[in-house]
Formats: C-alpha cells, structure tokens, sequence
C-alpha cells in the first residue's frame, strides 16, 4: 500500500485547503492513501510575537517553517499552503509544485460597502498593503490592526465595534462564508496579495514518486499566473507585509497581463503598471514590472514602509 502524508497549518482554513486539494487526488488515484498530518506553527502558538522572531530571524515566515522543516526531514510527502503566506525565497532541497485551479483572488470588505462606509469609520486589517488601499480611496478612514484567523476576524466588527473588516474573497468561500462579503473589492485599486486564491504545494526536490502523482491536478495557466505575480514581489525585495499588490490573468490570446501596485503606508503615494507578455516567461515578465515600478520610486515607497513596520 502506498501512503502519503500530507502536512498543514491546524486552522480550519488550512483543512478545508487539504480536502479540496486531495478530492480529486483520492478520485484518480484511489490505491494511494493520503492522511493528513496538522503541523503547528510558531505564528499559530504565539500571535503576538508573529513579526518579531521567527521571520526577522530566519527569513522564513511564522506561518510555514515548521511546515518546510517538516517536509525536509521527510515527517510528511507534501505541505499544502495558503501561497501568499509562503516567502519567495525557495528553502533548498524543497520545491512548489504547480498549484491546482485557483480560488477567487480579490480582497472583499465584510460588513458594509465602501461608499457605506461613514466619514472616519473603522476597518479592521493587519496587512500593511489592504491599509494602504484602502487609505488611498479613503484619506478618511481609521485603519485598526486585527490579526488572526478568519472567523475570529470577521467577530471583530461585533466585538471591537468596527465598521468593516478586509479578508480574502478566498478565505470566504473556502470556509463557507462568503454571504459576510459586502463587496468584493475592484482589482485595479485592491490588487491583491501576489499569490492569494492559489494553493502552495510544496514538496522536497528528491522525491520523485509523489511529485510525479501530485502534478497530475498541477494548472499551468495558475502557474505561470502565480510565477509572474511572486517575481514580481521578489524582485522589489518584499514580504508577506509589505504593501505590495499583484495579479496576473491569462488573456484570450493566450498572452499574460500582470498588474502591479506599490503603495505607501498612508495611502498618498502610489506607482502601478502592467505588462503583457507571453506566458511560458512568467518569471520574466514579473522581474519586468517590477523594474519598472522602480524606476516610477517604488523602492522609496518601500523602503519607508519596511522602516514603519519594522519598529510598529
Ligand atoms: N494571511 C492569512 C491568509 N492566508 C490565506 C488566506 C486566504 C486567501 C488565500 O488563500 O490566498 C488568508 C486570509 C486573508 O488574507 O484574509
């Protein structure tokens, strides 16, 4: 009998993510058992200390280094990640396999639309791009940290008396929750996170067999869409917190376009742009965008913002 272990995060997100990946995995190859292994992480454990150690430290993210290390000593065949929570820097010997059809990319506002929004109203979100955004339409707006997973986020507008919160359009339908969207958030202002909607499926190099069977459900088109969007990111440097947005969508004619955004923490300075490109040189067109946002100040922008979220 073969056997496969299939690790993630405990959260209630992360398992939906592990059902939904193995589905059609179990339905073509249903001699192999996949179990899956829930892996704790530090980011999970201890929340107040998420900025601080693990990431400054490593490099790595608090959200999937006990997941890497894991997969290294060969404890589990595969991890499945949220990939916007994953770095873009690769930890050697592991490897992305490509990710299966994706979720719904954009942000949405839950509890009220942006033009319901009254003058000064309080939002909630922790990451410093969807702060940014939102500052940049909205000068008015009181932005409030919230962390944590997504249910918990959505309880705060009750019980921190917010008017709105930012999650992931993603995270909503993965766990049923979408009737909370009040509007799902124009892509153009709110791009998103580079990679969100899309699965992270990582496994070590080495193993052949399981990454011969897990590339059967791989989608290429996502591949090269979530390839542009994280190039894209890597080449300016950033992180999962720094305000940066992305999305890559494959055209009719078969060309790539992806859209990039860097904002500033205050929403008052901004650079975008896009480019098309063919989709096999995803990577390419990414480091392409990118240097154009630089020679537009990207790097200024961001490196004020490393400086704020650095010490916050
Ligand atoms: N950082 C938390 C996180 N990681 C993945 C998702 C769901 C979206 C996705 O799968 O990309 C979320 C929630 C959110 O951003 O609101």
């Amino acid at each position: 009998m073969v056997q496969y272990l299939v690790g993630s995060r405990a959260s209630m997100l992360a398992k939906a993510q592990v059902r939904e990946y193995l589905r059609p995995l179990r339905e073509q190859f249903p001699a192999v058992t996949f179990t899956h292994r829930v892996i704790l992480e530090g980011g999970d454990k201890d929340r107040r200390s998420l900025v601080s150690d693990v990431s400054a430290v490593s490099g790595g993210s608090a959200f999937s280094s006990e997941q890497e290390a894991a997969l290294a000593r060969g404890d589990v065949d595969v991890v499945v990640h949220s990939l916007k929570d994953l770095p873009t820097s690769n930890p050697p010997g592991l490897m992305l396999l490509p990710p299966p059809g994706r979720e719904e990319v954009s942000d949405a506002l839950c509890g009220s639309t942006l033009a319901g929004l009254r003058k000064g109203a309080r939002v909630g979100t922790g990451a410093p791009r969807r702060a940014a955004q939102l500052l940049a339409v909205r000068p008015d707006l009181q932005v409030v940290p919230i962390r944590g997973n997504v249910p918990p986020r959505l309880k705060k507008i009750e019980t921190e008396g917010l008017d709105a919160v930012v999650v992931a359009v993603a995270g909503l339908r993965r766990l049923g929750l979408e009737h909370a969207i009040g509007e799902v958030l124009p892509l153009e202002l709110f791009p998103p996170s580079p990679g969100q909607g899309a699965l992270g499926i990582q496994v070590r190099e080495d193993k052949a067999a399981v990454r011969e069977i897990l590339s059967t459900v791989g989608d290429a088109a996502v591949d090269a869409q979530v390839r542009a969007e994280r190039a894209f990111l890597a080449e300016l440097h950033g992180g999962c917190s720094v305000p940066v947005g992305a999305y890559a969508q494959l055209r009719a004619d078969g060309k790539l376009r992806l859209f990039g955004q860097v904002t500033s923490l205050d929403g008052a300075e901004r650079v975008s742009g896009s480019r098309t490109g063919p989709a096999d040189e995803s990577e390419k067109l990414g480091a392409e965008l990118a240097a154009d946002l630089i020679d537009q100040g990207a790097n200024s922008i961001l490196d004020e913002a490393r400086a704020a979220t650095a010490i916050s």
